[in-house]
Formats: structure tokens, C-alpha cells, sequence
């Protein structure tokens, strides 16, 4: 059982709390107060799961932390507002570097403007840390994967796959170019709320952030909205010094790497000029990546390689209980 089989066998039939407007499959639950929706996602990270102590700073691990929580509330178009942390501490680890995994978190907070209303403390045997992020959207105004339509532009933010490129810099001793730009994006890598906010304008918009691969999260989408996708692999943005790796770690790293908290998501084609105008004015890098083909209970995607081969692309990335 892979992870996401597991997390549909334990997902309620039905709720029993008539505000609850989306429950598990998208990238936060959403439940409504009078006339406004609230927004809640939890995503907890473990020492030698998702970090190594030889590769992350305390810093590093805590604005991380909360970064991977920002971005899913990034990927549902709501302002973050709230977290809240429960933390399992080692007796290896000192209390100076408990606090300073808090002051990664605070660094981050301080920007996004959100505050830490509670958590829990516990003794353990490895750091565990689990963050619940809290945030507000307007009335029905949700980015669900379940957004897309026939005949959509697909698009990403930035570029893929400079994270696992940064682990590879961090775990390989060599001399790599840039290495500084790839490790920051592997430690501190920046949720794209401000552009999600800054989309709303726009009425219909599908979004997933990308935390295991775009190879998976675009399956996330298909299946969540019943389409099929086709993604032109000449199209992927990478940062044009992703080049000096080889050419399998580039494919493997901008299809299935992960931890970029980029986001992909689909517009119709009336409304790309304007997500295209809104990212300029951000400065942030948007590119179409490639198509809604069709309706389909299916729910494949297709990648088509730089020689023209079209072929299915899989939903494999990062998964965890994949046994
Ligand atoms: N153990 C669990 N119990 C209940 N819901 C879960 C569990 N694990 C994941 N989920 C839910 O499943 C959905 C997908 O989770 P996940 O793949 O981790 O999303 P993301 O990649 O956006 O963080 C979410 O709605 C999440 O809240
Ligand atoms: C020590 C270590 N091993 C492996 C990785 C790579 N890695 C760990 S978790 C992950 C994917 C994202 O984590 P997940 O818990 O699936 O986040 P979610 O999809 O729930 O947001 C990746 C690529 C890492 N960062 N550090
Ligand atoms: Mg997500
Ligand atoms: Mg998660
Ligand atoms: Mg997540």
C-alpha cells in the first residue's frame, strides 16, 4: 500500500459537519464561518526523512518546516493567518538548537505576518516536527486541483527541480556552479503566497503546490478533476545551470525530485495574458509547461520528450510507504 492508497482507506464516506466544504484530497480542508472560508493544512517533517542534521541548520529545518505548511495554503489561493507546532525532541539535541529551528519558523512567519497560537512539546526519539497552518479565503474562492477544464493552459512558477539539485551539492563534496543559489533553494525555499493572492482577479483557477514532483502532482490533478494532461518536457523551466548535472539527475530532479513548493496549476486560455501579467508584476517567472487535452474518467498525463515521443508520465515522485 503507497501512500496515497492508504490515506483514501481511512477517509470518512461522508461528514457529519455541514461546514465542511472540502475534506482530505486537495492540499488543505476547507470549512466555512458565515461568509468566509477557513483553511487548514498539516504537514510534519522527520529527522532523516526529510532532513539530515549534516544538511540543515536548525534554521534551516524550522523555516522549512513551516515554508512546505505556507505553500499548501499557497496552493488553495488562502492567506495564511495562523500555525501552530507540535515537536518531539531528542535528548541529543540541545535546547539552543530547539530554539533556533523556532526562530527559522519565526523568520518566515514575520514575513507572511502569520502568528504561533499553540502546539505541543513532547520527549522522543527522533525530531519530529508537524505544523498546522490556518488561513482565510473569500467565499467559494478555493484553487482546488479539481479546477482544471478541457482546453487549459498549464503553467508552473519558477523553475524545477534546483531543490534536489541543492541535497545532491549538499551530499556530493565537489565544485559545482552556483552552488550557493541550489542549496538555498533546498533549505529555504520560498511558498509562492503573495503571487496566489495576487490571482485573484481571476474566477476559475486550478492550483497544487509541488512537493513530490510535478510528475505527481499533476497526476493529483487529472485525477481530481477527471482530464487529461499533456506536458511538453521542452518546455519545463529549469535555472540554466541545472545543465551541469547530468542529464538523467535533470530529468529525474524536474519530473520527480520534489520539495520546490513551486506551483503547477491550470488557466483557461482567455485568462493566461493576465497570470502571466499579475507574475511579471511580481517578478516571479511563470511558464506554460502545456495542455488540458481532454475530459477523461482515465485521468492520464502525457509527457511528450524532447524528441517528440509521447508517453505516460506517471504518478512517481516523492512517496512515502511506497513498499
Ligand atoms: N494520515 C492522514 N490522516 C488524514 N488525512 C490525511 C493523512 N495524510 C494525509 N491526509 C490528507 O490527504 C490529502 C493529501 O495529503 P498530502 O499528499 O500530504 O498533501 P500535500 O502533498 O498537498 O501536502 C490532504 O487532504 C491531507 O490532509
Ligand atoms: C534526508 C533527506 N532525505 C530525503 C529527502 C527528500 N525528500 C524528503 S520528503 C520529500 C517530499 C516532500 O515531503 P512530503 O512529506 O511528501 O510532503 P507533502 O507532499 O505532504 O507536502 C522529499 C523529496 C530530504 N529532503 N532529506
Ligand atoms: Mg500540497
Ligand atoms: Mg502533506
Ligand atoms: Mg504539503
Amino acid at each position: 500500500m503507497d501512500e496515497f492508497s492508504f490515506i483514501k482507506s481511512i477517509q470518512q464516506g461522508s461528514y457529519r459537519q455541514p461546514s465542511v466544504i472540502h475534506g482530505i484530497g486537495d492540499d488543505a480542508a476547507v470549512f466555512r464561518l458565515h461568509n468566509q472560508d477557513v483553511v487548514t493544512a498539516k504537514d510534519m517533517v522527520v529527522e532523516n526523512v526529510h532532513f539530515a542534521r549534516n544538511t540543515m541548520e536548525p534554521y534551516h529545518i524550522g523555516y522549512k518546516a513551516l515554508a512546505a505548511n505556507l505553500s499548501d495554503i499557497a496552493a488553495m489561493g488562502a492567506k495564511p493567518a495562523y500555525y501552530l507546532v507540535a515537536i518531539s525532541i531528542p535528548n541529543n539535541w540541545s535546547m539552543e538548537e530547539i530554539k533556533m529551528i523556532y526562530i527559522g519558523m519565526n523568520d518566515l512567519a514575520q514575513q507572511y505576518h502569520v502568528d504561533l497560537i499553540g502546539g505541543d512539546t513532547v520527549s522522543g526519539t527522533e525530531l519530529v516536527i508537524s505544523i498546522t497552518v490556518i488561513g482565510f479565503v473569500g467565499k467559494d474562492k478555493v484553487r482546488l486541483r479539481s479546477h482544471a477544464k478541457e482546453d487549459d493552459i498549464v503553467f508552473v512558477t519558477e523553475t524545477l527541480g534546483d531543490s534536489q539539485a541543492g541535497f545532491y551539492i549538499l551530499n556530493h563534496s565537489g565544485k559545482y556552479i552556483e552552488e550557493d543559489y541550489f542549496i538555498r533553494r533546498h533549505q529555504l525555499p520560498s511558498p509562492r503566497v503573495e503571487f496566489s493572492l495576487a490571482l485573484h482577479p481571476i474566477v476559475r483557477l486550478c492550483l497544487n503546490d509541488i512537493s513530490d514532483g510535478i510528475g505527481s502532482e499533476a497526476n493529483e490533478i487529472a485525477e481530481a478533476s477527471q482530464v487529461s494532461i499533456l506536458i511538453e518536457e521542452e518546455r519545463l523551466p529549469v535555472h540554466h545551470n541545472l545543465k551541469q548535472f547530468e542529464d538523467s539527475l535533470q530529468y529525474k530532479w524536474k519530473l520527480f525530485g520534489g520539495e520546490d513548493y513551486e506551483l503547477i496549476g491550470t488557466v483557461s486560455k482567455k485568462d493566461w495574458d493576465q497570470v502571466q501579467a499579475i507574475a511579471e508584476q511580481l517578478h516571479i517567472r511563470v511558464t506554460k509547461i502545456g495542455l488540458v487535452t481532454s475530459k477523461s474518467a482515465t485521468a492520464e498525463v502525457y509527457l511528450k520528450s524532447k524528441n517528440g515521443r509521447i508517453e505516460r508520465l506517471d504518478k512517481k515522485g516523492y512517496n512515502h510507504l511506497s513498499r
